[in-house]
Parts: structure tokens; sequence; C-alpha cells
């Protein structure tokens, strides 16, 4: 026997090795039956890091042996004299290295499917794998359009590669990811046969709603009456395949107790189907739940310990299997990134499965849940949006705290909910009971877990038949004839339900599980549609909602700043039922991003800018003023603001912001939309977040401009007019009024050009810096208020010091209305407001206003990247399921 081979994986990043079981001795039958065997080829993870299993089936080649391998191409690299092939086949993460002349390689493309027979070798040393195929014979096994395939080498968004839903499982991660589904199921059947658990399969098509949330997705056999106007083709009769409504399931749990009544212990893993918003990165409206049902059980404890142990031995085993290792080698070398772009790292992921490994978990009441959250809100150690209440249950940015302060890590139970946020179904808590407040609580528990938070719910089940029907009439669950307790309607849906109770009733529980969500927790991917094959959910669209959300947020200002420093979740301040709804995930710009979203987004960076910076903005405009009225002298900032505020009132420091609210939105909408087209079009989003493209970031910032400008520069004339000294104008009308009356249109315009002067080789210095910034700062591209602040601060600063000199030009041809001096009212352009700058002032001149034009920028750009990003991410979270 040989020592443990060690193999090196190629194109490993990261240090990790796989360590291998021993090869076995070939035996000579084995081989004979192999060559002869139909069976298929070996396995790219079993050539290149045996199983126990793929071992012990002798797939393992020796030295010279010839093999055939069936595989897709996922590179190939010509040269002179020879050629590479890396093929893959979804078994490993891993390609395998194919070795071949450049007339093999001839016709060979990425995604082309192959059969390569070979000669398996050791590869050179000081090369990254240990074996490789040295090609014989290759045989393409179908057409493949190289030109058009779309999963070419390069770096692609997730969203991207939603819309390839078909072809992304190709991906090495994403095969790993539909792996580690079999693994797991393989686990929980392995667990539940060795606990003498029954496996079951309930129904799909049920005729009652088991959550009693209304939540169900109704079949119809009428393809045009369905869900155009279902309330009408459900009450006719002919349109009545089944005679009476039928639903898909949202639950088979009222399915499992019947048949827990038979066999004692089931469990099932069933597709289950919500008409829920599923928006978010943690719902679809189809997903698989993970169920199991238990007689003869009379505590909660059980329920939980019986989760609990289960989640344990899933993880302890994915830990020491190969599919475990992969997944923290993904994480560790970034091969994860474009199928789930992720923030969790080998580190995270590991810390998560020794979690579920350690125990015992915590498990605490709602009540003491809602104590640790009022207290910690007291104790200002974190903000809700929504203060922790008894009855109003916990809202997501709760079970985030919980899940992140009270696990320590790991998952928590958290119990005995109130009856009345509570299913029909649930069995009255034993301490509630015990209390004079008997019912108050119920038998259940909650799972959570950090991120995904809601990873299981389970309870204690009426039982009792008369406690039962007393709890379906709280909840209004209407009977059709007023109940005896014998009653015995027959085509009322939950009869049967009822019946359980009436005969040989045992006390029971039982728990259901989101199997994506475990799935995405297990391995890190942050949104379960990277987990799902085909994931099914709700269209998003941008509500209404989303507009009164931003302008909320705009002018609560408190609430706004501490958002744009990432201290409230943006999507905390969106109303109750929606919070629980979206949630925040951040990702790079999708391809088909909206172009309104883009503009929306742009419309409340500009206003925020605009607004914050808005007093500082006017001392600017009043330093560069030339020749200014004695009492308009000032001598620094500070002296500015105190003489401005002392002899015109400190609200005259606001003069003029109309106008740049009423300009700002529009003209930043047509920026940001304009960035973002020219950036997609010149390539700037191509290669990921990980390219960088000064030259797309600095056209598209300069395109950006000259659309924008044109939008905001009569808007700007207004405000540097109601911000100078003096100024006669009662509002922005009156103003925009008397400048078009006495000066003509083009006084609006007359600046444009120099306007343009300026802020084209500011924006493109800004984008280009901002771009380059960010990508240094924050590699990952995520979304980090942090760094587009400081990115969006420095970009500005750099900038605005630059073009300072046009700045001064530019206020000179502005303002040339309001000024006395004849020859600074008829300047004409930007060539003869330098030469009267130059003369006047000298070079100096050209600067003055330099610090205020700074200070004013750095902040101001901070800002308006900050609310840029903000908004962005937050469209991206709406556009999420598309
Ligand atoms: N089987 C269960 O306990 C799951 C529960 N019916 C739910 O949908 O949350």
């Amino acid at each position: 026997m040989g020592r443990p081979l060690l193999l090196r994986l190629r194109a490993s990043r990261s240090p990790l090795q796989l360590r291998c079981p021993e090869p076995c001795v070939q035996a000579a039958w084995l081989q004979k039956v192999r060559r002869s065997s139909t069976l298929p080829q070996p396995s790219i993870a079993s050539l290149l890091a045996p199983s126990p299993a793929s071992a012990h089936l002798r797939t393992t080649p020796s030295v010279g042996e010839t093999i055939t391998v069936n595989g897709f191409v996922r590179t190939v690299r010509k040269q002179k004299r020879i050629a590479f092939a890396a093929v893959g086949d979804g078994s490993s993460l891993e390609s395998l290295q194919v070795v071949l002349n450049p007339e093999q390689a001839d016709g060979l493309s990425t995604g082309i499917a192959v059969a390569i027979t070979g000669q398996w070798k050791e590869s050179p040393s000081g090369k990254e794998q240990t074996y490789e195929l040295q090609a014989e014979q290759i045989r393409i096994l179908g057409q493949n359009d190289a030109t058009t395939y779309p999963l070419q080498k390069k770096y692609h968004t997730t969203e991207f590669l939603r819309t390839l839903p078909h072809l992304r499982p190709r991906l090495p991660f994403n095969s790993l990811i539909l792996r580690l589904r079999s693994q797991v199921i393989s686990q929980i059947t392995n667990f539940f046969a060795r606990q003498d658990f029954v496996q079951t399969h309930p129904p799909i098509i049920t005729s009652s709603d088991c959550e009693g949330a209304g939540e169900v997705f109704t079949i119809s056999t009428n393809p045009i009456s369905s869900g155009v106007d279902k309330q009408s083709s459900l009450s006719r009769r002919d349109d009545q395949f089944f005679q009476s409504p039928k639903y898909l399931t949202v639950s088979t749990q009222l399915h499992l107790e019947a048949l827990a009544q038979s066999v004692g212990k089931v469990w099932t893993l069933s597709p289950t189907f919500r008409a829920e918003k599923s928006d978010t990165p943690r719902h679809l409206s189809e997903f698989y739940m993970l169920e199991a049902e238990v007689a003869f059980v009379e505590k909660l404890d059980q329920i939980m310990d019986l989760v609990e142990n289960m989640l344990r031995e899933v993880a302890r085993s994915l830990k020491a299997s190969r599919v475990g290792q992969e997944l923290l080698h993904a994480r560790g070398s970034g091969w994860d990134e474009e199928s789930s772009e992720s923030s969790v790292t080998q580190e995270i992921l590991a810390k998560r499965w020794q979690g579920f490994i350690d125990g015992p978990w915590r498990r605490i009441t709602y009540t003491e849940a809602i104590k640790i959250l009022t207290a910690a809100m007291v104790q200002r150690k974190v903000i809700f949006e929504f203060t922790p209440c008894f009855e109003s249950g916990l809202q997501a940015e709760h079970e985030k705290f919980l899940a992140e302060n009270v696990g320590l890590g790991g998952p928590v139970f958290i119990t005995d909910y109130p009856r009345r946020l509570k299913p029909f179904y649930m069995a009255p808590s034993i301490e509630s009971l015990e209390n004079t407040n008997a019912g108050a609580t119920v038998a259940c528990f909650d799972l959570l877990v950090p991120e995904v938070c809601e990873l299981a719910g389970g309870s204690m089940r009426e039982h009792r038949l008369r406690e039962l029907l007393e709890s379906m009439d709280d909840r209004g669950l209407k009977r059709p004839v007023a109940n005896h307790l014998d009653d015995q309607i027959s085509d009322w849906p939950l009869q049967w339900y009822l019946d359980l109770r009436r005969y040989g009733s045992v006390p029971h529980g039982g728990f259901g599980l989101g199997f994506d969500r475990l799935l995405g927790y297990l391995s890190g991917v942050s949104n379960i549609r990277e987990i799902v094959a085909k994931p099914r959910s709700k269209s998003p669209r941008i509500h209404p909602s989303t507009y009164k959300q931003l302008l909320h947020c705009l002018t609560n200002t408190t609430l706004a700043a501490r958002i744009l420093w990432g201290e409230v979740d943006f999507m905390a301040t969106h109303e109750r039922t929606a919070v629980e709804e979206v949630e925040h995930d951040y990702e790079s710009l999708p391809p088909n991003f909206s172009l309104s979203a883009n503009m929306l987004a742009g419309a409340f960076a500009g206003i925020a800018e605009h607004s914050v910076m808005y007093p500082i903005d006017l001392l600017k405009t009043r330093m560069q003023v030339v020749n200014p009225s004695p009492t308009a002298v000032y001598t620094g900032i500070s002296n500015a603001m105190i003489t401005i505020s002392r002899v015109e009132g400190f609200r005259t420091l606001w003069r003029g912001l109309s106008s740049v609210v009423l300009g700002a939105g529009p003209a930043h909408a047509v920026y940001f939309a304009s960035y973002e087209a020219v950036k997609h079009a010149m390539g700037g989003n191509d290669g990921g977040k990980h390219e960088h493209h000064p030259l797309a970031a600095a056209v598209s910032g300069a395109s950006a401009t000259i659309a924008s400008d044109a939008l905001m520069n009569p808007f700007d004339v207004i405000k540097q007019r109601m911000q100078l000294h003096g100024s006669v104008y009662k509002s922005l009308g009156h103003c925009a009024k008397t400048v078009f009356r006495t000066e003509g249109f083009t006084a609006f315009y007359v600046s444009y050009p120099t306007t343009l002067c300026m802020t084209v080789p500011f924006t493109a210095l800004q984008f280009m810096a901002y771009e380059s910034i960010s990508k240094t700062m924050n590699p990952t591209g995520r979304y980090d208020p942090y760094t587009h602040c400081t990115a969006g601060g420095l970009a500005g600063g750099f900038a605005a010091g630059f073009t300072t000199p046009l700045d001064v030009i530019k206020t000179l041809l502005q303002t040339r209305g309001s000024a006395t001096e004849p020859e600074l009212r008829n300047v004409s352009g930007l060539w003869q407001a330098a030469t009267i700058i130059k003369r006047r002032d000298g070079y100096g001149g050209f600067f003055r206003g330099l610090k205020p034009r700074i200070i004013t920028t750095m902040p101001s750009t901070a800002i308006c990247w900050s609310a840029y990003e903000m908004a962005k991410a937050f469209f991206i979270a709406r556009n999420e399921a598309r």
C-alpha cells in the first residue's frame, strides 16, 4: 500500500490540498470488467482526487493506462507545437488538463462536449496539476455554437447567469451546489432511517391552506381564466376539474400528522408553494421544505432536539466530505465568485458548520427575546426601526439581532410565541397552561441562524378536538354548519383533520425546515436563487412605495445620515410589512438594471448632495464674484458664515436652494443614467468588478455631464443669482422671469460652454478617481458605505482642485448680469472672462474660492456617491428575483 496521495489541484490559488485515499492495487479481472463495461467513463473528480467510493470502483488509472474521459471544454490554449484544453464534467471544481497537438485542438471551443481518449500521465514537475491526459483521440459529441455560447471564460454577474438557468449549472461552482444538495439529502435520509423514521410522499395538490395565510396557488385547468378572474372561474363548476377548489401545498404538515398516526415518525422533503411576495434573497414561490412529524411526544424540547441532532449530523458529515472540502476551497480561492457573489469567507463558512456541530444550541422564549431586544435598544447597542413589542412579533431586524447576538454565531431557538401570531394548529405552551394566563403563548419554535434568520419552525400540535375547534373558531376558519362537537361535514376540507382528533388522537409535534435556505447557509450563498435550479418567484417591479421611501429618507435628514453611514439598513426604513419582504442584497450593476432605477438613484443622490452642502456653495459663489460690493468681502469661510447670518439672516445661506432641488433631481437622474449607459456600451462593465476600465469611466463621466448640465444650467444660473449678496429675487420663479425678461433666454446658457469646459474634465477626473479608489479600497465591489463615501470624497476633492480656474470663469459668466461694471456685464465668453480675471487679479485670481470649493465638493461627492450607491443597492435588491 502506498502512502496517502496528495494531489495538488490544478488552478488552485490557495494552498488547500485535498487528501485522497490510498489508491487500491488494480486487480486484473477488475480492469477487464472496466474495459468491457458499458458503464460511463471515470469522472474527473475520481481521476483527480479519488474518493473512497471511486477508488473502490477502480476508476483510478495507473500511469500509462489509456482511458476515456467525457466532459465539456472549459478553455483551450493553443501554442505553436502544443495545445492544452481544460475539461470539466461537473464532478469537481477542478478541470482536467488535456494535452493535445494543435491539429487535435482544431474545432475545440469553450462549451463543446467531448469524449477524449488518451494516456494518463504524470505532469512534468513544477506544473500546477499532478496528472494530465495526453490525448490520442478526440470525439466531438455534438454541435457547439462557439461564437454565441454565453458562458465564455470571463466574469459573469449572478444576475446575468440567472437569465441562463439551463446553462449555469455547467459552471464549476453551480455544479458543486447540485452535488451539495444531493449529498445533504442523502445525509438526512440516513439520519432519519437510523432513527426509524418513515419517509413519505404526502400530496402536493391539497384542499386546505395549512398556514391559513391565504398564500396559496389555486389550481385551474382553464389557462385563460386562471389568474385572470380566479373568483368567477372557480365558482363555475364546469371549470373545476376536481369539483372543489384545490391548491398547491404550502406545507405538508397536516397530511404528515395523519401519517404519523400510522407509523409514529414520518418525514418528507417536498416541493412547497407560496404565493407570497418573494423578491428577497430568502424567498421563492416554489421551494423544498423538509418536514417531519412525530407522534407520542409531549414536549417541544424533543422536537428541537430532533432538529438539532439532524443538523449537527449534516454539518459533521459535510465537514468530512469532499463536497465540504470543495466548498471551503471555493470560498478560499474565489472559485465561487461568478455564481455566488458572497462575502462569506472560508473562515466564516467553517464557523457556520462548527456552530451547528457545537452544542447545545441556545433556547430562549419569545418573551425573553423581546426583553433582550428592548434592553439592547435602551442601552443603545442597536438602533431598530421598529420598537420590539410583545404583540407585534419579530421583525427581520430583530431576528437578525437575535441570530447574531444570542446565538453567538450558532443557531438559536426562539420558543413560545404569542398565540395570536401563529396558526390554528399549535398547542398551548406548557408554561402558558400552568399560568393564569392560559393559552397566551403556544408551544412552538423558530430556529434562527445568522444572515438567513428563520431556518426552521415547529410546534406541538393541538391534539384535543374541543380545543382545536375553539382555536379554529378564534381564527375564523369557517365551518359550513355551526358546529357541534360531533358534527361531521363531509365536504369541508378540514373535516378529515378533525377526524384525526376524533379517532385515537395522540400528542404529537413536528417541524418544517427551508431546505434551500439550509443549502444556502451551508455553502455561504446568500441568495437562494443561486441554490435552486430554476428559481420561481414573483417578478419585482419598482413599486410606488419605493419612491415614497426615497422621499421619506430625504426629508428625514437624521435618518438619511444614519443610512449613509451604514448605521441603519435602508430596508429597515420601509413600511412595516415591506421590512419582512425586502432585504438588502447588494451586487454589482446587472446588465438589465433598469433605466428608471438608475435615474431614480441618480436623482436621489443629486438632491441629497446639493441640499446638504448648500450654504458652503453659497459662500463659494460669493467669494468668486469679481469686484464684489464691500459689504460682501469675506476673509474666510467662518467669517463669511458669521457675517451673512448676522447681516442678512441665517436663512440667507439657503437662498436659491429650491432651484437646485428642482433641477438637481432630473439632472442627476440624467447624469447617472447616461453614465451607466455609456459605461456599459464602452464595455466598462465587462470582466466584472475586478477589471478596471479608467477610459470607459472617464468617457462615461464626461458624456454624463454634457447631458445633465444641459438640464441643470438654467437652474444653476438662477441659484447663483439668488446666492449673490443683495439679491433682489423673491423666489425661483421671480428670478427666472426677471432674468428671462431683462437678459433673454441666452442668459441661461451663456455659461454652458464654460460649465462644460469645467464640468467635463471635472467629471472625467472624478469618475476615474472614484473607480480607481473604489477598486483599491473595495475590490469585491460590495455595497460598503464607508468605501463609497471615502472614495467619493477623495475623488471629488481631487477633481475640484484641478478645475478651480474654470469654475472661477464660470461664476463670472453666470453672474455677469448682476455686475455693475460694464466690462463685467458685457463679458461674452470664456476667453474674455479669463483675460479679465488675469488682468485684475493675476494668476491668483483663478484660484479664488479654492478652499470652499474643495470643502464643498468633497462632502458633496461623498454624499452623492454614497446616496447613489445606496439607492442602486436598493434597486438591485428590488430587481433581485427577475
Ligand atoms: N411542518 C411544519 O411544522 C412547518 C409549518 N407547517 C410551516 O409551514 O411553517
